[in-house]
């Protein structure tokens, strides 16, 4: 493959940048009306509008070319039909299997994973239904009303931010509480507001191996013998979500109580998979189907719409555009929706740890910037916070406002103002406000000419920002589907231009590693001499604090 830095759409898009990098937002609205009409696109119930970016018709003309000779449509092919895109595990990465409405078959070494993949969906169907009208009953006959799914990062995020998304439709006697962290506070917490007659734990983990899962696990299975007649009822209050069976049956978990998936599905995108269970506890899984739909048309929209017509390929592409010819490293989510309050969260990973990678998929080293820093807040909240830094700070950074145009609790004016303030805050970043201007605006308050030369610096604005809106009617379970969808492709697609695997995370396994290591040494509590001397520092220190060092 050659290295994208070498494509002649790089080069071209490094003069371009040079030759255009001057030219406002401002100039290129004031130079063409039709900008709106011009950047813009639909997919599957999403519109994207993308006109305040720094982008003519050449810029995009380059982006396309960057993205024909990147083979983005070849890649996306290789993944729908499971072909092994991750090649450091050996995997294909089939998540668009899991939410395949149509009659085609998935392939994955021979076998159509089809029948599997309903057949899991219709054990969830049957199971939930049962959790939901109350016949699955806890060890004292009672219905279920918490349940706590236990898991972390894509067995964690994902349904977390789904279950949040989702909230006006969730079932009304079900609770969904989330444990993640291995800080025993999580657990603690969500125990003091549950009883165990009534509460069904979610172990959820795709490799069942992973540290603060089961740890969590052990303490709340534990917790709940306390109050138990004995372990046979843990089978009335456990169920899995996992890939290993045999780590489940080592837990304690019969295998009946367990909902499957498979290697093929990443962490990351497990969502459609039996980790969407609390999703499914909580909405019912006919709107879950709507979910898978919405993930599915946007599948669709990706896999069929031409380059120049892809949402998802050009999201990516003015990532690229952005991170590595205007060197903006960073990328603010911003939802104007109370209920995608997990949304930022969620999308740090699908996109960190999947393009956060240095070396190419042949393991050659990158020659320039991958995957940037992602992060968000709900608006209107960050405009209290750290807008200031986006409007006046040294730093560009590109921004995608995602605005619910109808509110699932409609309440006076606060749709409107929720409206107003996203439309704003984009057009402030683009527009900014000029000497003139704020001499004309200060003026009118009865400001003298010396006080607006005070503090004119201060409170003009360069403008210039660029950002993406992107508008959806309501967060339904379709809408929610399809967004998603749209991430998960975009990061694809940026990932086949920098030529690096989105889907393994060998990344994390250090820190794991010495966590370990770390951990027998506390447990020893001897003083420590085999690392770094800071690191042997507070290690020691700590024993110290916990008064088990002399
Ligand atoms: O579902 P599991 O196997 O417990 O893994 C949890 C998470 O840990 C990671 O492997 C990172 O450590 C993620 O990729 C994954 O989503």
């Amino acid at each position: 493959m050659t290295d994208p830095v070498d494509t002649k759409a790089w080069k071209a898009l490094t003069a371009h940048h040079a030759a255009v990098s001057s030219t406002t937002l401002r100039d290129l609205f004031s130079a063409d009306d039709t900008r709106f009409d011009t950047f813009q696109l639909k997919a599957a119930g999403l519109f994207l509008d993308y006109s305040k970016n720094h982008i003519t018709s050449e810029t995009v003309d380059l982006l396309l070319q960057l993205a024909e000779e990147s083979n983005v449509k070849r890649h996306f092919e290789r993944m729908f039909t499971g072909d092994i895109v991750n090649p450091t595990e050996g995997r294909p990465s089939l998540h668009t299997a899991l939410r395949n409405r149509g009659p085609e078959p998935v392939m994955v070494e021979g076998r159509d994973v089809m029948p599997d993949v309903k057949a899991v969906l219709e054990r969830l169907r049957v199971f939930s239904e049962r959790v939901r009208e109350g016949s699955w009953t806890g060890f004292t006959g009672k219905a279920i009303t918490d349940v706590v799914n236990i898991g972390i990062g894509g067995s964690d995020l994902g349904p977390l931010m789904a279950v949040e998304a989702l909230a006006p439709f969730a079932h009304e006697r079900l609770t969904l509480h989330f444990v993640s962290n291995v800080d025993g506070s999580h657990l603690h917490s969500t125990l003091k507001k549950i009883n165990p007659e009534t509460t069904l734990f979610i172990v959820a983990s795709k490799t069942f191996s992973t540290q603060e899962t089961l740890t969590n696990a052990h303490s709340a299975r534990r917790w709940f013998l306390d109050s138990a007649a004995g372990e046979e009822d843990v089978t009335k209050h456990f169920v899995a979500l996992s890939t290993n069976a045999d780590a489940v049956s080592a837990f304690g978990i019969d295998t009946q109580n367990m909902f499957g998936f498979w290697d093929w599905v990443g962490g990351r995108y497990s969502l459609w998979s039996a980790i969407g269970l609390p999703v499914i506890l909580s909405i019912g899984m006919d709107r879950f189907e709507q979910f898978l739909q919405g993930a599915y048309d946007m599948d669709n929209h990706a896999r069929t719409a031409p380059l120049s017509e892809n949402m998802p390929v050009m999201l990516a592409l003015l990532t690229v555009w952005y991170n590595n010819f205007w060197q903006a490293h960073s990328h603010l989510i911003a939802p104007y929706d109370q209920y995608l309050h997990r949304f930022p969260a969620y999308l740090q990973q699908l996109t960190m740890e999947s393009n956060g990678k240095s070396v190419h998929v042949d393991g050659s080293p990158v020659q320039s910037a991958t995957g940037p820093v992602v992060w968000g807040e709900p608006g209107t909240n960050g405009q209290h916070a750290y807008f200031q830094l986006l409007h006046q700070g040294t730093h560009m950074i590109p921004a995608d406002f995602i605005m619910a145009i109808e509110s699932l609790n409609p309440m006076g004016i606060h749709q409107d103002l929720l409206m107003a303030n996203c439309f704003a805050q984009s057009e402030a970043l683009m527009m900014g406000k000029n000497k003139e201007e704020l001499a004309t605006e200060m003026r009118a308050a009865g400001a003298s000419d010396e006080e607006i030369e005070r503090l004119s610096g201060h409170r003009t604005f360069a403008g210039n920002r660029p950002s993406n809106t992107l508008l959806v009617q309501q967060v339904t379970p379709h809408a929610l589907g399809a967004l998603i969808a749209l991430y998960e492709h975009k990061v694809f697609v940026e990932a086949a231009i920098w030529d690096i695997n989105p889907f393994d995370q060998w990344g994390v396994e250090l820190g794991k590693q010495l966590a370990k290591s770390i951990h027998a040494q506390i447990d020893k509590a001897q003083t420590v001499t085999s690392h770094d001397a800071s690191t042997n520092g507070l290690i020691n220190r700590a024993l110290k604090f916990k008064n088990v060092l002399a």
